[in-house]
């Protein structure tokens, strides 16, 4: 008898969960009938969306492109669980979207694996605090303060090279685990001042607790889809976690006790501040807290690192992968340093070019950042006609956007520099390319980044020649915090003659 009440009080709770939860995605879809009754929406299966086509990924992106096939349009939208997403790959709409004010905020359940404590900077600031955060920080990368670093990325650049001519002439080898050791050394230079022997075990340590902590916050991305990011937070990733909250915290009390010691009212501006003399100077202003110090130079360490070993490691695999370009390259590099490289200086990279189309080309097939998210605070305008309520989230598939054969062609998926021959860019919209985003809110280091990464590939290219066999055809990208390869092709290094 108990047990047959026990059967009824459960089928009854379940038929009140399934009634409850029918009640509210009905009214969610209502709440946005003037977007989806707009725009070509794909609902998927009841409560689950299409969030199937998400399980897969290694499909993820290829599932992305086949959805805008089927809706037959640039801007959609799709039912991913109980949310809809507004997806766009039109210029114009990612026009409007950057640059106005209504969608300066991140789409949060994009972005949750920032939500860590130590991520959580000027990536993810709301936009009414976002403002006067990015000014305190911009003075790092205003044009002399990247200048003043080319010391630091051309020593870091040696460094690589000296790196990558131990593996030549020793056939195929994994090359990216180089990249990221050198890369984190630059970010900690120029972004916590912290020079680390490589030998030592600090820089092991360092090292490691950043790679942990960077695998954890990938998985942390991939489970926020389905709501599963707890799954994501092992006591692992807390040690690892308080290991370089501890390390941030205990430079930025050096850097203060510095500060104070050298003189606490120079206004004195040094030929280079690295970034945490300019946040240790807003807090000794009342600009900022010593939290922020600590999240907003953990953030900038770790934006700057994760998508800049990225766009190193491709620029090299997509040279490797297409011999000639590589040797066009490699001939205007040699037309400008004939003698080898000693040191890149600032003029020397307005003479090359080629080098500039093949760095964008690159950045185009596989952009760091592969999407963005907005979400809108009020009641906003998307596009003629279609009013997004207030909480709408919209993304832009940066990566989708660069290969679309509507706007690059039929053979879009094709390495070829000539994209961005001037005569090229001008057929297109200037909304088609934005691997740094763009906008106010675009990527505050983007200058950084195409310095430093030139100055790597003008110092590797002068000395090595790079090739593989793995096929370019046979590259699978997959998401994570960045772009990722499913496979990381190695690839042979030789010594160049001259
Ligand atoms: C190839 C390398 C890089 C790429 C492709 C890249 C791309 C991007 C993109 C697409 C955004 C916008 C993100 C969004 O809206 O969600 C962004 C933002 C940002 N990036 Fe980068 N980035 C790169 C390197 C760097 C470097 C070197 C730094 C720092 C030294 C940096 C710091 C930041 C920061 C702090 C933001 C947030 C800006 C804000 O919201 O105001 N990035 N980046």
């Amino acid at each position: 008898m108990s047990t047959l009440i026990g059967i009824q009080t459960l089928i009854i709770t379940v038929i009140i969960l399934l009634l409850t939860a029918s009640w509210r995605l009905y009214q969610k879809r209502k709440y946005y009938r003037g977007v989806t009754s707009k725009l070509p929406t794909l609902y998927g299966i009841p409560f689950i969306g299409v969030a199937y086509e998400m399980l897969d990924v290694n499909k993820i992106f290829h599932n992305m492109s086949m959805g805008f096939d089927k809706i037959n349009a640039l801007t959609g939208c799709i039912w991913v669980a109980t949310t809809p997403y507004v997806l766009s790959v039109d210029p114009e709409v990612i026009k409007h979207v950057v640059s106005s004010p209504e969608f300066l905020n991140k789409a949060t359940d994009e972005y949750t694996h920032f939500q860590n404590g130590l991520f959580n900077g000027l990536i993810v600031t709301p936009a009414k605090q976002w403002k006067a955060d990015r000014k305190i920080i911009s003075p790092f990368f205003a044009h002399n303060n990247i200048v003043a670093f080319f010391p630091a990325f051309n020593g870091n650049a040696i460094s690589l090279k000296n790196k990558l001519e131990r593996l030549t002439g020793q056939g195929e080898q994994h090359i990216f685990t180089i990249i990221k050791e050198c890369g984190l050394q630059l970010s900690l230079l120029t972004i916590m001042d912290l020079k680390v022997e490589e030998c030592s075990d600090t820089y092991r340590e360092i090292m490691q607790a950043f790679n942990n902590f960077i695998d954890h916050m990938g998985k942390d991305f991939l489970y926020g889809w389905f709501g599963l990011a707890f799954l994501s937070r092992t006591p692992h990733y807390n040690r690892v976690r308080k290991y370089l909250k501890d390390l941030v915290q205990s430079l930025t009390k050096t850097h203060l006790a510095l500060q104070l010691e050298s003189n606490a009212t120079s206004n004195i501006v040094e030929d280079k501040q690295p970034m945490i003399d300019i946040t240790v100077k807003a807090l000794r202003q009342g600009l900022f807290s010593e939290k922020q110090v600590v999240v907003e130079g953990f953030t900038m360490l770790a934006a700057s690192y994760e998508t800049s070993v990225g766009a190193v490691y491709t620029c090299l695999l997509m040279l490797a992968m297409h011999p000639e370009i590589q040797e066009r390259v490699f001939q205007e590099i040699r037309s400008v340093f004939p003698n080898g490289v000693i040191t890149v200086e600032y003029e020397d990279l307005k003479k090359l070019p080629y080098l500039d189309m093949f760095v964008l080309e690159a950045l185009r097939l596989a952009p760091p950042v592969p999407f963005i998210g907005r979400k809108t605070f009020q009641d906003s305008e998307l596009c003629p006609g279609v009013i997004l309520p207030k909480g709408a989230r919209i993304i832009i598939s940066i990566y989708e956007l660069h290969r679309r054969k509507e706007i690059w062609g039929t053979d879009s998926s094709r390495f070829n520099p000539d994209n961005f021959l001037p005569e090229n860019i001008a057929k297109r919209h200037p909304y088609s390319y934005m691997p740094f985003s763009k906008g106010s809110r675009n990527c505050i280091g983007f200058r950084y980044v195409e310095i430093s990464l030139r100055i790597i590939l003008i110092h590797a290219v002068r000395s090595f020649k790079f090739s593989t066999t793995f096929k370019y055809e046979d590259i699978v990208h997959v998401p994570h915090i960045s772009l990722h390869y499913k496979i990381e092709p190695p690839l042979s290094i030789e010594v160049r003659a001259n």
